[in-house]
């Protein structure tokens, strides 16, 4: 059976056991009961993903930048040359980035996939993983960006990453994501999965104007006119309008799933991976936590599509994983109460 094949049947719903008992511990902690809100649904959710209450605190925390290109660039859909893709690379691995500085504020730590940038990195370093498919996506908008195989190959590189990670003891996963013109197959993918319209999901991206807006709502819209692409066979969504880390990311998702392991989504590009991934595997989203609210409209529909709430909505549109990092200590926090807070009993508090 193939690594993918093997991956989605590993997928398994959440324990309900596990997740009835962290619900009645949160009636038992010294606090009004729901005050903690939708990180006491979180908490009973992480439970049921691990199997048992307290699930474990999700750390250490490691989060896998994957880096691609896009043939869709020559649309003159964003205004930065490819060549940034690689040189951000170089960036992540001298942790000069802001996901790096994010990083060392929460603790968590950074490596960087090549599952798909154009030029190799000239860099080695210990937290680079080179698992380069193809050096850079063609241009989905004039055919398929991607073969089937290079796309299963690409979910094939996330779902190994996040298994590595696990194995040398990653207890949470976050996305990030690095690729100039990748916002663009993000909101093809939205489209496709979810059915809405290409200027409902087509945002500004690095920030362009409203002439390259219109061309990239056009672009969009040419590309699902081409391909057709059909919801039922995710592989051939990702080929068609998809990008390498968008595939990756996909994969590195199912990866952390398998593994009962949570996966904290960045932006607009994780969640239109976590699209496919739940259209491969729909027992998926209960490993998925979506970290952050990009700015990109495509993010909300995706994130609807899902029914996946964001912890945090600070207007970002970075990526690199950002987001994601951002909301891995109130991850933890969700955990940590089920671990350390009293319950009236113990604490002698009186209840009402
Ligand atoms: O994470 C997001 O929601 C997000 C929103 C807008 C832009 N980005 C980042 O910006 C790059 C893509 O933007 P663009 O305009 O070149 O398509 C890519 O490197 C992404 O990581 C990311
Ligand atoms: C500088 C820069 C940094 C980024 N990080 C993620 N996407 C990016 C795009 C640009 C242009």
């Amino acid at each position: 059976m193939s690594l993918l094949a093997e991956t989605v049947r590993a997928i398994r719903p959440l324990d309900a056991a596990a997740m009835a008992a962290a619900h009645a511990r949160h009636a038992t902690l010294t606090k009004p009961p729901g005050s903690l809100g939708s990180l006491e649904d979180l908490g009973v959710r992480l439970a049921g993903l691990a199997g048992v209450n307290p699930p474990p605190l999700p750390e250490p925390a490691v989060v896998a930048v994957f880096a691609g290109d896009h043939g869709v660039l020559d649309q003159r859909v964003s205004p930065w040359p490819q060549e940034v893709t690689g040189q951000m690379v170089a960036n992540f691995l001298a942790g000069g980035a802001v996901v790096n500085a994010f990083a060392r504020q929460t603790g968590a730590s950074v490596v960087v996939v090549d599952v798909g940038v154009a030029a190799p990195p000239v860099t080695s370093a210990e937290n680079l993983i080179e698992a380069n498919v193809r050096r850079g996506t063609r241009d989905l908008s004039v055919e398929p960006a991607l073969t089937r195989e290079e796309a299963t190959a690409a979910v094939e590189v996330g779902i190994r990453v996040a298994a590595d990670l696990v194995d040398r003891g990653a207890g949470c996963l976050a996305t990030g994501d690095m690729g100039i013109g990748n916002t663009t197959p993000a909101a093809a993918l939205i489209a496709a999965f979810t059915g809405a319209a290409a200027a409902d999901v087509t945002g500004r991206g690095t920030g362009i104007d409203d002439e390259t807006h219109g061309r990239k709502v056009g672009v969009v819209q040419r590309a699902l006119a081409l391909h057709r692409p059909d919801p039922g066979d995710p592989i051939g969504v990702l080929a068609a309008v998809g990008g390498l880390e968008h595939a990756a990311i996909a994969g590195f998702v199912l990866g952390g799933a398998a593994r009962r392991v949570p996966v904290i989504l960045d932006g607009v590009i994780a969640d239109s991976a976590a699209l496919a991934a739940a259209a491969l595997a729909p027992d998926a989203v209960g490993a998925m936590v979506a970290g952050h609210r990009s700015a990109e409209p495509g993010a909300s529909v995706a994130l609807r599509h899902l029914g996946l709430e964001p912890l945090v909505d600070l207007g970002l549109r970075l990526g690199e994983g950002t987001g994601a990092v951002l909301a891995w200590p109130i991850v933890a926090s969700a955990v940590r109460v089920l671990h350390d807070v009293a319950t009236f009993d113990s604490a002698g508090v009186a209840e009402k």
